[in-house]
């Protein structure tokens, strides 16, 4: 029988036989077990659970119920041993943890009314594994946190740290604060829900955009950390990630971490080790003279947690990524994976498999925690997927664990949120040009149709092959609509499942144009084309409509192969049909009236956002290091008469480094003054004369480190 356990188990021997479950079970050990694991055994099993029936012994290597499975148990933290035979059941860890997933396993083995006999002896690769709330955007909500956290009991992950970037708590000006009340009820409701599924309810505090290096501040802190400690909170974090100046010096950060490790962490009975998000968290933004990663190695206390995100901020983990990083920071590498955090592609959803990462670097780290979407349930299908990853890196197959993740998030729908899945995967192009597959069994067909239609014949089987594939879209999106076993899921995707009707109606009706185009019925080629360009119409008026943020508005799906299928098709019939009938139908406004152009790292690869009346410069998250001489430039696809452009760099301070210039030729500019409005963002004003490029330059000596949260050019009214 092919025991399905999630996840993977480390090693399982079944001998092929089973017995039906017994009506009642004696549970023996209860006084000294887990008690996480009782409870949860107790809720399982419900009134089969009594004095007499089938004997079920449960403890930790030591307790008298197990003292028989001592030799058995596998001598590393979390691990367990589990046994089922005619005789008796046996769920026996190696700490009270290994008791807990020993019992998450044995409710896994029940399957249609039988126990299967088998001896399993598992463990996990990675030390601490879970989820860091640690994206920008809108933080997740209490009831979205407490259902993660039964989430992460049932697949085994033993770490959730609590670090939005929004929360004001936790970040900038009132990190010194305690939490009002009704929050800090909700966090000490947030802890004892982690405590009973056996997760670290990690609480971070992200202190460095103001941190003053004094006693004050650093009494502050610990201060905060007490409160935090009332609340229930055994596990803390300090984030020095995504600042500059003052927070970032590196001796000042260890001289405080090194405080807290010795005066609070050490001195508490029950407080797991300190974790530290550096400030050069990746190897992209590591400066070997700068001589930060040195400091943390040599000078920070070996017992603190540090924290990486691997080669760049968007990486994939590698053997060799996380070996340079230990002798960097002298300790294994505790990995803050971003993925499927979407907060600088915020109009598209990632719920593609999760790969690429390095199956032999359980060794090199410590940790292994993802960063997701700021949408919880989505997220669940990448967390599930690194929850089998980090238990069991060498049996961790992507497929596998991808489908039964989509089983076991929506187990009514599997197939019609697989297709959907399928074709919500990939970024777009991004600024950390971080790219997923997407559409990858339908990619092939695509492809060839198009070429081959472009030449004159192609086949009949790809187009019913991606006619049948539209269809399927349009179905999956309507029977994901009106699901009602997952309702917090659908209310998060609901935006992009009406986006993936519109794109599985445009793609049969733009196949349907080459049939009428082939007909010679120019009467029905006219109405799908008109179909088309309305379908195309109401994905334009949604992209409006919902999720509306100051970053990547808007709704994308199917961005990579689908989309630009369905442009395809519709382009290439409508101007057969032109070329046929003489006639010259528009085609659909797909160009981009403006093109981006600048010599500053950082900027180079940002995509554009653009509206009929604006183009917006996609902002960034991170810290900008713009050289002396770096500017950021905008043409627009003619000269434009702008009433005035708006500009926000969050810089303390004035931006008297750089000048802001017009120009209608690229030749002669015109330097533009700028001046804050009420919310402090720079606008900028000039005489009424027509513009096509718009662009600021360093012009001052040295390197400036800015927030760009908001560059976009006016271009009508
Ligand atoms: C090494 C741990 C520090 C990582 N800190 C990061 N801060 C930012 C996160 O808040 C964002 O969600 C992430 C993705 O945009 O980028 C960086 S990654």
């Amino acid at each position: 029988q092919d025991i399905q356990v999630q996840p993977s188990p480390r090693q399982v021997n079944v001998t092929g036989k089973s017995m039906t479950i017994p009506v009642a079970f004696r549970l023996v050990g209860e006084q000294e077990a887990n008690p996480h694991a009782i409870a949860l055994l107790k809720q399982f099993l419900g009134d089969r659970l009594g004095t007499e029936g089938f004997p079920l012994f449960v403890g930790e290597k030591g307790d008298r119920a197990v003292r028989g499975a001592k030799r058995l148990i596998p001598d590393h933290p979390e691990g367990y041993y589990l046994s089922i035979t005619d005789k008796a059941i046996t769920l026996a860890g190696n700490d009270e943890r290994g008791t807990y997933y020993a019992a998450r396993t044995f409710m896994q083995l029940f399957h249609e009314g039988h126990l299967p006999f088998v001896g399993i002896q598992d463990y996990p690769d990675v030390r601490f594994r879970g989820v860091v709330e640690g994206f920008y955007g809108t933080p997740w909500s209490h009831e979205a946190r407490l259902r993660q956290l039964r989430f992460y009991g049932e697949n085994k992950l033993n770490t959730y740290i609590y670090g939005p970037k929004d929360d004001p708590f936790h970040s900038s000006p009132n990190w010194r604060k305690p939490y009002p009340a009704k929050e800090a009820a909700r966090l000490a409701e947030l802890v004892k829900v982690a405590d009973e599924n056996e997760v670290d309810f990690v609480w971070a505090i992200h202190p460095g955009l103001d941190i003053r290096w004094e006693t004050s501040d650093r009494d502050s802190l610990m201060a905060k950390f007490e409160r935090m400690y009332d609340l229930g909170v055994r596990s803390f974090a300090v984030f020095f990630d995504d600042i500059s100046g003052e927070g970032a010096k590196a001796d000042r950060q260890v001289e405080l971490l090194n405080y807290i490790d010795d005066h609070f962490v050490q001195v508490k009975p029950d407080v797991t080790p300190l974790i530290v998000c550096p400030t050069e968290y990746n190897k992209g933004w590591a400066r070997p003279e700068s001589g930060y990663l040195a400091t943390i190695g040599e000078k920070l206390n070996p017992s603190v947690e540090v924290m990486w995100t691997g080669d760049r901020v968007i990486s994939e983990i590698t053997r060799e990524g996380v070996e340079w990083i230990r002798e960097q920071i002298k300790r294994p590498a505790y990995i803050w994976w971003n993925f499927p955090v979407s907060d600088y592609v915020r109009d598209h959803l990632l719920l593609g498999e999760v790969y690429g990462n390095g199956k032999d670097i359980a060794g090199s780290i410590s940790g292994f925690v993802a960063n997701p979407m700021e949408w919880a349930e989505a997220s669940k299908l990448a967390i599930y997927c690194v929850a089998d990853y980090t238990w069991n890196m060498q049996s961790y197959d992507r497929s596998r664990s991808w489908h039964r993740a989509i089983r076991a998030i929506i187990p009514e729908n599997v197939e019609a949120f697989t297709v959907f899945a399928r074709h919500n995967s990939d970024l777009g192009e991004n600024v950390h040009r971080f790219r997923r597959e997407e559409s990858v069994e339908i990619q092939p067909v695509a492809e060839r149709f198009m070429k081959r239609y472009r030449e004159g014949h192609y086949d009949e089987r790809d187009f019913l092959a991606l006619q049948d594939e539209f269809e399927r879209v349009a179905e999956a999106a309507d029977l994901l609509l009106i699901d009602r076993e997952n309702e917090a899921l659908i209310e998060e995707i609901t935006p992009w499942l009406h986006q993936f009707k519109i794109l599985g109606d445009a793609g049969q009706e733009a196949l349907a144009m080459i049939k009428a185009g082939e007909r010679g019925d120019r009467e029905l080629f006219l109405r799908k084309y008109n179909h088309v360009k309305a379908l195309r119409k109401r994905s334009y008026e949604l992209e409006r409509q919902f999720n509306q943020n100051p970053y990547q508005p808007g709704v994308k799906t199917g961005t990579t192969v689908l989309q630009p299928l369905v442009l395809d098709v519709f382009t290439e019939a409508t101007e057969r049909f032109n070329r046929q009938n003489g006639t010259d139908l528009p085609l659909l406004a797909d160009y981009s009236p403006c093109k981006l152009t600048t010599n500053v790292p950082q900027l180079e690869h940002l995509p554009l956002q653009v509206y009929p009346s604006r183009v917006h410069l996609t902002p960034l998250l991170e810290v900008v290091k713009w050289p002396a001489g770096g500017y950021l430039q905008l043409e627009l696809d003619d000269a434009y008469r702008i009433p005035g452009t708006r500009l926000n760099f969050d810089v303390k301070g004035d931006l008297s480094w750089g000048v802001m210039e017009v120009s209608a030729d690229g030749e002669t500019w015109q330097t533009v003054t700028l001046t804050r409005d009420a919310r402090g963002r720079l606008n900028g004003k000039w005489e009424d004369t027509p513009v096509k490029f718009v662009r600021f330059t360093n012009t001052g000596e040295g390197e400036q480190q800015v927030y760009l949260r908001e560059f976009y050019v006016v271009f009508s009214l």
